[in-house]
């Protein structure tokens, strides 16, 4: 349309005295042309600055703006954040990538305020980033219809070839994992019922499959752990037992610390290419933690014990990750001080599914995370970074 408008200007400039008639206008025909010749090029300019400031506003930038304000999302001036571009995703052409200058208002707010700039801008919101340091806040968004399967069976083929890199579920970004070899250990949280010991058994099932070693602490006396498992992981069913086995990957901690160092080897990976030894990767996991952890009503043996063995949990924290022993800790209650800090510190890959404020703010450190998942889904997660995802649903006899 500016476009038309731009060349109607430019034609009419160059027709101006056929258009006008400016012969006809005897002495004034002089004074009337060069009006004419002025206003003309005023116009064409008037509209060359109307395309620059369009190009530089998105289609659906002011609806945008208005629909945030609307929702609330606005500084303390009172001001909604702008659209500074809207594209489709290259990595994921199902995806469109609104990017906004956020005008001074925190990523936390705009997770708190998540389902209203849903309904504003008529999406539904696969991840929220910082991008270009934390001037610019990306959305990605799939259409407002868009949800997620109930269920999603596990197939062998999701498993990763890569090393060591374990597959939690779908999001609408794509599938979700974590390499443990970067990222070492993994706290679950949930409310009953909302399916991390799934989860659990879905990455420990993974670690089994590319070589590792699996210790499990269950006070249930194993039964959450079809017989399949308890073949072939290692088992502990009682607190000496579990004393002694944290006891014991503590020294292969320190017997791979010294080995290490005498190869000049950084890491794991780096010690096995190096001498070709193919040591595995450890992993200890257990599904509730902080009732493990629990002193309430214990005998002062019982604590010297659960002290001891938070104290070797602590050191697997602090310094599994370069000898390739991991955590993976799952927790439903919402025990503030149950996971004491230095083991919860260390665990860098947090995910939470359907869970009260309180329980989410301790896994995710933010209390309106876990409102994001409805509260009859099941196997629904969300990440430390805000992607929720569906986990794959994998049949645990099948191991
Ligand atoms: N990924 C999934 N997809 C679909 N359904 C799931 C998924 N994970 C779990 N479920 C369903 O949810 C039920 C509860 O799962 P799970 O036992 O893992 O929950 P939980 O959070 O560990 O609860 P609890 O602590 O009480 O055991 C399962 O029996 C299963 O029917």
């Amino acid at each position: 349309m500016l476009a038309a408008y731009l060349v109607g200007a430019v034609l009419v400039w160059l027709f101006r005295a056929y258009l006008f008639g400016l012969d006809t206008y005897g002495m004034f025909s002089p004074i009337l042309e060069a009006v004419i010749n002025l206003l003309l090029p005023l116009y064409a300019v008037g509209g060359l600055l109307a395309v620059l400031v369009l190009l530089g506003t998105p289609w659906g930038g002011k609806a945008a703006k208005e629909g945030l304000q609307k929702v609330g999302l606005v500084n303390h001036a009172g001001e909604a954040p702008a659209l500074i571009a809207k594209r489709q995703d290259t990595d994921n052409p199902r995806l469109t990538v609104w990017e906004f200058d956020p005008c001074g208002i925190p990523m936390g707010e705009w997770e708190d305020k998540r389902a209203r700039i849903e309904t504003a801008l008529n999406i539904t919101i696969a991840k929220m980033t910082w991008a270009e340091g934390r001037k610019i806040i990306r959305v990605y968004s799939a259409p407002a219809e868009s949800d997620f399967p109930a269920l999603l069976p596990w197939k062998d083929k999701y498993l990763s070839p890569d090393n060591f890199v374990l597959v939690l579920g779908e999001s609408l970004t794509g599938p979700v994992s974590v390499n443990l070899a970067n990222i070492p250990h993994i706290l679950l949280g949930g409310s009953t019922g909302s399916g991390k010991s799934v989860l659990l058994k879905l990455l420990l099932m993974q670690a089994l499959r590319k070589g590792a070693e699996v210790y499990i602490a269950d006070f249930k006396g194993g039964v959450d752990f079809p017989k399949v498992w308890r073949q072939k992981c290692h088992m502990c069913f009682r607190e000496d037992t579990l004393l002694y086995v944290l006891g014991q990957l503590v020294a292969v901690l320190e017997a791979r610390k010294g080995w290490l160092e005498e190869a000049g080897c950084k890491d794991l990976d780096a010690f096995n290419e190096a001498t070709g030894e193919g040591l595995p990767r450890l992993v200890f996991a257990c599904d509730e933690v902080a009732e493990l952890l629990d002193r309430t009503g214990r005998s002062k043996e019982d604590r010297d014990k659960l002290n001891q063995i938070e104290g070797r949990l602590a050191t697997l924290a602090r310094l599994g990750r370069a000898f390739g022993i991991h955590l993976i800790l799952a927790t439903q209650r919402p025990d503030t001080n149950i996971i004491p800090g230095q083991i919860r510190n260390n665990m860098d890959f947090r995910v939470c599914g359907r869970a009260e404020s309180v329980l989410s703010g301790i896994i995710l450190n933010n209390t309106s995370a876990a409102e994001q998942i409805p509260k009859d889904a099941r196997g629904r997660f969300i990440t430390g970074d805000g992607t929720v995802f569906q986990a794959y649903l994998f049949d645990q006899e099948r191991l």
